[in-house]
């Protein structure tokens, strides 16, 4: 602290205007301290015990606002111009490199794009993991500028097969690039394809037909196959034909005018999604002018289909169709939908005229191929993270029901209407690479035992100890409108997720989940497949979820991509049961999941607030749930013109009711006023942690850089008593006298022996994939 003052007195103006200053200003918590060693000349020893602990700070510069009550400092992080920056300033201004079109924060985007020059990009030397499979250079050029240097597992079994022409079911952990795996090949052959169809001016027509169980999941993989087809070459985003500058980082200062833009040429592949809760016109304008790749739920696709018979008959020549999320897509309730989709996507006999013929099964095709059955070679796709293994058996043994053949009855829903797809492959590639048990290496497990009744506070007490990014998953849309206003109430940052909510409500909100670090996402299981949220810290199960699927698939939305992920599973005693089912399913037990860590003494504290915060909502509950009620009572009446006092003998509850008079009103709003300045004043109050002392806490940390610039702290000693309280980066933000720590870190070992894990054969980089550690039965 200090030396950043005494910086601020010696920056000379010289100095400073080598700087670039920011213009946000920070309070001194704020800011990076570093503890300040001691020298061991001084002879004070180790064991000071934080007395005279010194903090330092580097690059601050402090300025003075003068506010109503005086003086208060305030401080600048200065950045010192970046040498690799000033070099290319220093360049420009030499004139040795060519004035740049692009804003001073595309540099790194510059040198990135610099090397994916399309003249000159050699995938060979680049992507030697990639360049086998001979992909259009411009899918090439987009996964070197996505810094997918080699395939993972899943699309290097994956993509060699689909390229040959192959019909392919894939199973593979969360986050492991299914989407790729299959959404390269088909990007591949319609760049192909579509370079000579533009050569012919041909019209577009849909070719790949993605159908995808959530709108989320069917906007993200629309998305992501749109980002693998930007084209990335030297100094500029082009999607073929379309000139667009490189969009300046958010939040970094004011965007220079937009150039007047050349009319836009059409994409070489055009992607679009077909979602429910979205302008239906906007996605029939869109269908209108024609789409390469069609990424759809069942739901809004069958609405569309069902007054558009061009785009019916587009889908019974489909080139490639995937089914991503399979299993997932059965429960949603649009079977009857999806199966119709599907029935158009069957081969059909040339002389026949009523409904599509059930083709599947190979003595029908046998069959067909002889009866003159129109050709074609659509490739079908099926992949998820979870596919039963009996389904995949029965795929590689070919026993799709047929007409002829007496049917056994398929294992579930899923295996009937996979069962049902018409593979144009007698064979199709099943390539299984799910882990044992299901979970991903990367991810830690945990569990924590309480009372239905608790499961509010160990979920604060959760957020609060380990701030990050949490996804909370609830089994039902009631229990997070019950959430929602607690963690309102409790400061706690956190955003709906549920089929209930406006489609716009829930991109927003999903939206903010993705952009704030500190964030929780309470959410149903729409949320649980696919979505490929960034460094989701967290994946809490507030409830049991129903299936060892559906357990796996919400862990999937954490540890994505090899990174690190944590799971925590809240259980209730009523729940053991299911918690043990559960394992089962996934031929685990119990005492796998080792339990959490929980500081009982804190968790007792934030009860008194989750006490509070209910106390609280239950008030404004009762007055919004009778506002609501009358409300309506009163519209419904005006609507009707009667009155509704007399004549709907409605009024008789109200009647029996006394009706609150003005001063029970002020009183009722008086008692939630002062119930919220009480949980106010708790959630001010510091978490101290057991046997912690508040004495120097009490005496306020802010004013202590005031109080030094205005140059009262005039004893070492009670500088540094003070500077004791600026809380150390290890130290937890909101838990005084904790530390800062992973949940990870907090969490025991598994009851179960681990036995050694056996050596491998062979390390791959990507080697989280299919490894999990062997445990004793
Ligand atoms: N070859 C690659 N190298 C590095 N990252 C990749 C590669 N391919 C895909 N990814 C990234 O990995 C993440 C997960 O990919 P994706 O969403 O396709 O996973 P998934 O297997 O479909 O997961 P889920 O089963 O949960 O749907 C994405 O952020 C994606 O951009």
């Amino acid at each position: 602290m200090a030396k950043a003052l005494l910086k601020r007195k010696a920056a000379s103006n010289a100095e400073k205007s080598r700087k670039k200053v920011k213009a946000s200003h920070l309070s001194a918590d704020d800011l990076a301290w570093k503890v300040v060693e001691t020298p061991k000349e001084a002879g004070l020893g180790d064991d000071l015990d934080g007395i005279l602990e010194l903090e330092e700070v580097d690059d601050v510069e402090v300025v003075y606002e003068e506010t109503a009550g005086g003086k208060v400092a305030k401080f600048n992080i200065v950045s010192k111009p970046d040498a690799r920056k000033a070099k290319k300033g220093d360049e420009r201004a030499s004139g040795v490199a060519g004035p740049s079109t692009l804003p001073d924060n595309a540099v790194v985007e510059e040198e990135r794009t610099a090397v994916v020059d399309e003249a000159t990009f050699d995938s060979e030397q680049l992507l030697p993991d990639w360049h086998p499979y001979s992909l259009h250079p411009q899918l090439l050029r987009s996964l070197y500028a996505q810094k997918f240097h080699k395939p993972t597992p899943i699309q290097a079994r994956a993509i060699p097969s689909a390229l040959l022409g192959k019909d392919v079911v894939g199973v593979a952990e969360t986050g492991s690039g299914k989407t790729l795996a299959y959404g390269l090949p088909i990007l591949h052959n319609i760049l192909v394809d579509n370079t000579a169809r533009r050569a012919q001016r041909q019209k577009r027509t849909v070719r790949a037909l993605i159908l995808a169980p959530t709108r989320e999941l069917a906007l993200q993989v629309s998305s992501h196959l749109n980002a693998t087809l930007n084209d990335i070459i030297a100094g500029e985003v082009k999607q073929e034909g379309e000139e667009i500058s490189l969009p300046a980082k958010k939040g970094k200062g004011k965007q220079s005018a937009p150039a007047p833009s050349k009319p836009k040429a059409p994409p070489l592949v055009s992607v679009a999604a077909i979602v429910g809760g979205m302008s239906a016109q906007k996605q029939r304008r869109i269908l209108d002018r024609g789409v390469d790749v069609m990424v759809a739920t069942p739901g809004r696709l069958w609405d569309i289909l069902q007054e558009d018979d061009n785009l019916a008959n587009q889908l019974k020549n489909l080139r490639f169709l995937v089914l991503d999320e399979a299993d997932r897509m059965i429960e949603t309730g649009h079977y009857a939908e999806l199966d119709n989709i599907l029935r158009l996507t069957l081969r059909v006999a040339k002389d026949d005229t009523g409904d599509n013929p059930d083709m599947s099964g190979p003595e029908e095709e046998d069959r067909a191929a002889e009866a003159n059955v129109e050709t074609d070679n659509m490739q079908t796709f099926v992949f998820s993270a979870t596919l039963s293994k009996d389904l995949q058996r029965n795929l590689k043994k070919k026993q799709r029901p047929n007409k002829g053949r007496k049917q056994t009855k398929p294992a579930s829903t899923l295996d009937d209407l996979v069962m049902r797809l018409d593979f144009r492959d007698p064979e199709p590639e099943v390539i299984d690479l799910s882990p044992e048990g299901g979970m991903v290496s990367t991810l830690k497990e945990s569990k924590v035992d309480c009372l239905m009744g608790d499961k509010d506070a160990y979920l604060y007490y959760f957020l609060l100890r380990y701030p990050g990014r949490s996804l909370v998953f609830l089994s039902s849309i009631d229990g997070i409108r019950r959430l929602m206003p607690l963690m309102e109430l409790l400061e706690i940052n956190a955003f709906p997720l549920h089929s209930q909510l406006e489609q716009r409500q829930r991109l927003k909100n999903l939206d903010r989940f993705k952009t704030m670090p500190n964030s929780v996402l309470l959410a149903t299981d729409i949320a649980a497949r696919g979505l490929d949220i960034p460094s989701v810290d967290h994946v809490v199960h507030y409830q049991i979820p129903r299936s060892a699927d559906v357990y796996v698939h919400r862990n999937g939305r954490t540890a994505r991509a090899m990174r690190e992920g944590f799971s925590l599973l809240m259980c209730a005693p009523d729940e053991r049961r299911l918690v043990r089912a559960l394992m089962g399913s996934l031929n685990r037990q119990e005492e796998d999941i080792p339990e959490m860590a929980v500081e009982l003494y804190m968790l007792d504290k934030l009860k008194a607030r989750i006490q509070l915060a209910r106390k609280i909502d239950n008030a404004q509950h009762k007055v919004k749930k009778e506002n609501h009620e009358k409300n309506w009572l009163r519209e419904a009446a005006e609507a009707m013109e009667i009155e509704v006092d007399s004549d709907m003998g409605l009024s008789s509850d109200d009647d029996k009711k006394p009706v609150p008079s003005k001063h029970q009103k002020k009183n009722a709003n008086a008692k939630t006023a002062a119930l919220k300045a009480e949980l106010k004043q708790l959630l001010a109050q510091p978490l101290v942690a057991r046997g912690i002392s508040t004495r120097y806490i009490t005496s306020g940390s802010t004013r202590i850089v005031d109080d030094m610039i205005a140059g009262q702290c005039s004893s070492t000693l009670t500088l540094a008593a003070k500077l004791r309280l600026t809380p150390h980066r290890t130290d937890h933000e909101t838990m005084l006298g904790m530390k800062k720590t992973q949940a990870g870190h907090d969490v025991g070992e598994s009851r179960r022996k681990k036995v050694k894990k056996q050596p491998k054969e062979e390390a791959e980089e990507w080697n989280g994939f299919g490894d999990i550690e062997v445990e004793e039965p």
